[in-house]
């Protein structure tokens, strides 16, 4: 199975354009998807989490909106929270593998270049629109306030660097042209594939 790691910026178009793979007919992961699994009630990361950060659990579940005020209020939180969780992410994703059928495996990861994932992918895509609609799409989903946002953005790699390192560029301008994109990287893989 040829693995594509699907990344970008906060706000950039990962969940619509792995949507649009999916639609394609490529397996589809989802890292940011798999943390709410692990988060909700019953979810594997809710008692390492209650362990170290109590005021963050409400109703036997993570609370995104507690932790950011933790994330917040406390800088070294972030890091201890990705502790938790990146490995149990990387086990949800090792348990998606097994069992995934499909010519192309699609991964949706936020952090793919900031955590050494790309080296596992076969080729990674990178979406992109400027820093400024970024921006406007993120407050405009009015989840973040403008410090959070900034405070995300300054954790992750610079678009431009993402891009420069990803084997294809998506461009999330427009939804049509977003698809084209998508159809013509599929169309190269399959192409690819078909010359291995
Ligand atoms: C910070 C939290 C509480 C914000 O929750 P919220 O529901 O508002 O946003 P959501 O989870 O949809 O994240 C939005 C985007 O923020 C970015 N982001 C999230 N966590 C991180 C991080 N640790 N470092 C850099 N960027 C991040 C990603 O681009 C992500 O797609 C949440 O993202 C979290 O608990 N993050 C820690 C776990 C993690 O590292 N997840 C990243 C994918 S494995
Ligand atoms: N090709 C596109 N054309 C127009 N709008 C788009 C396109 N792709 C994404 N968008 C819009 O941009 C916003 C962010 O998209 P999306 O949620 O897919 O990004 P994301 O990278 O998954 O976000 P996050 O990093 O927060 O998880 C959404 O409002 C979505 O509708």
């Amino acid at each position: 199975m040829f693995l594509l790691g699907l990344t970008g910026s906060i706000g950039m178009g990962k969940s619509t354009t792995a949507k649009m793979f999916a639609e394609e007919g490529c397996a589809v992961w989802d890292a940011d998807a798999a943390v709410h699994r692990l988060y909700g009630k019953g979810g594997a990361a809710v008692a390492p989490m209650a362990a170290e950060f109590p005021a963050a659990i409400k109703d036997g579940a993570v609370s995104r909106e507690a932790l950011k005020e933790t994330i917040a209020a406390d800088p070294t939180a972030l890091p201890r929270i990705e502790a938790i969780v990146h490995p149990l992410v990387a086990e949800d994703r090792a348990t998606f593998l097994a069992d995934a059928k499909s010519d192309i495996a699609v991964l949706d990861i936020p952090l793919l270049f900031e955590t050494g994932g790309a080296a596992a992918m076969d080729a990674v895509a990178c979406v992109t629109i400027p820093d400024d609609v970024q921006r406007d799409r993120v407050l405009a989903r009015g989840t973040m306030t403008e410090a959070q946002f900034d405070a995300i953005r300054a954790k992750q790699m610079p678009a431009e660097e993402k891009c420069a390192r990803a084997d294809y560029v998506i461009e999330t301008d427009m939804l049509d042209h977003a698809r084209a994109q998508v159809r013509a990287v599929i169309r190269d893989i399959r192409e690819k594939l078909r010359h291995a």
